[in-house]
């Protein structure tokens, strides 16, 4: 079941349409991602699912109630990160806590988020003393006061380094575990690759591809480049032979094949009955990135 319908969403500020046009669905349970490069218009189309800006065309359904005319009710299934400016620094973690419970009707009890979210010792510290990854948990804990279904994350985890990222990244999945649909604003391709189950690729206020991580991959040129170095010498012709190989040039003790297709099996498969093995075995595929670059013509942002 389709929890957010987005259907031709436009969003004008002055002298500037940030969203010319932009549909998409997010099914319960699953993770998804809006993807794009700078000023492509993400935060500004989850800001208008989460009723944080008013539309200027198209419509917008979330869960049936539409953020123009229902908000209120919204606010109480949806679940929005806090933006980093948005606490007083001097505001204690527990004060926080407490804070946004008091804006749901039924919220849980943000003692247990405290715990869950791995912040009891930091209860009484300031949200200024925080680290980055402890902020992102506050962050995560806010989000969820609530009991929301849905959750959106913009950017989560910008500003963090790859450890605190890669620690974002599973209590983004911690979050899904429990039953939250995730809406998730990324610029990072192997936080998109991993997490997200569809994603779309939004430039210029369009939506330029709308798919599964691997299903965007599978649309860039497909050549496949295999390196090795093999146990016994052989012949150019035992791979050149093969429909999927392209081309195969030798570098001293190394080889390297492209190829399309069922490549990789083609060549292991041929040098396994010819009893070759092929050592230091490196594969190297097309990947978000690639896709990123071929369906926008930028480059992605690391
Ligand atoms: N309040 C505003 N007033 C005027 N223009 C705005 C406003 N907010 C955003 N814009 C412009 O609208 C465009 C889309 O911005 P938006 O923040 O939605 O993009 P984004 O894809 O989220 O970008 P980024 O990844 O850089 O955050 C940009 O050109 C931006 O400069």
């Amino acid at each position: 079941m389709a929890l957010i319908e987005v259907k031709n969403l436009r969003k004008e500020y002055p002298q500037h349409v940030a969203v010319a046009d932009v549909s998409f669905s997010v099914e319960e349970g699953e993770i998804f991602g809006i993807l794009g490069p700078n000023g492509a218009g993400k935060t500004t189309a989850v800001e208008c699912v989460e009723g944080m800006r008013k539309r200027d065309g198209g419509d917008i359904s979330v869960m049936g109630l539409d953020p123009l005319k229902d908000l209120a009710e919204l606010r109480q299934v949806i679940g929005i990160q806090l933006q980093q400016s948005e606490l007083p620094a001097k505001m204690k973690v527990w004060e926080a806590l407490e804070l946004y419970s008091t804006f749901y009707r039924d919220p849980v009890d943000w003692r247990e988020l405290l715990h869950e979210w791995g912040l009891a010792e930091k209860a009484d510290a300031a949200y200024g003393s925080l680290s980055g990854g402890q902020q992102q948990r506050l962050s995560i804990a806010l989000a969820l006061v609530g009991k929301p279904k849905i959750a959106v994350f913009d950017e989560l985890t910008t500003a963090l380094d790859p450890h605190a990222r890669r620690e974002t990244w599973k209590l983004i999945e911690k979050v899904r575990a429990q039953d939250v649909t995730v809406l998730l604003v990324t610029h990072f391709m192997e936080e998109a690759e991993r997490l997200c189950d569809r994603l779309a690729l939004i430039e210029s206020g369009r939506v330029v591809a709308l798919d599964t991580p691997a299903g965007l991959i599978s649309r860039v040129d497909e050549k496949q480049i295999i390196r090795f170095k093999p146990s016994v010498d052989f012949e150019d012709s035992l791979l050149t032979s093969l429909p999927e190989v392209d081309s195969i040039t030798r570098s001293h003790s190394q080889v390297t094949v492209t190829g399309k297709g069922n490549v990789v099996y083609a060549v292991i498969s041929v040098l396994a009955r010819n009893h070759i093995v092929a050592g230091e075995l490196r594969l190297e595929q097309a990947s978000l990135d690639d896709a990123f670059v071929a369906l926008t013509g930028t480059h992605p942002a690391t």
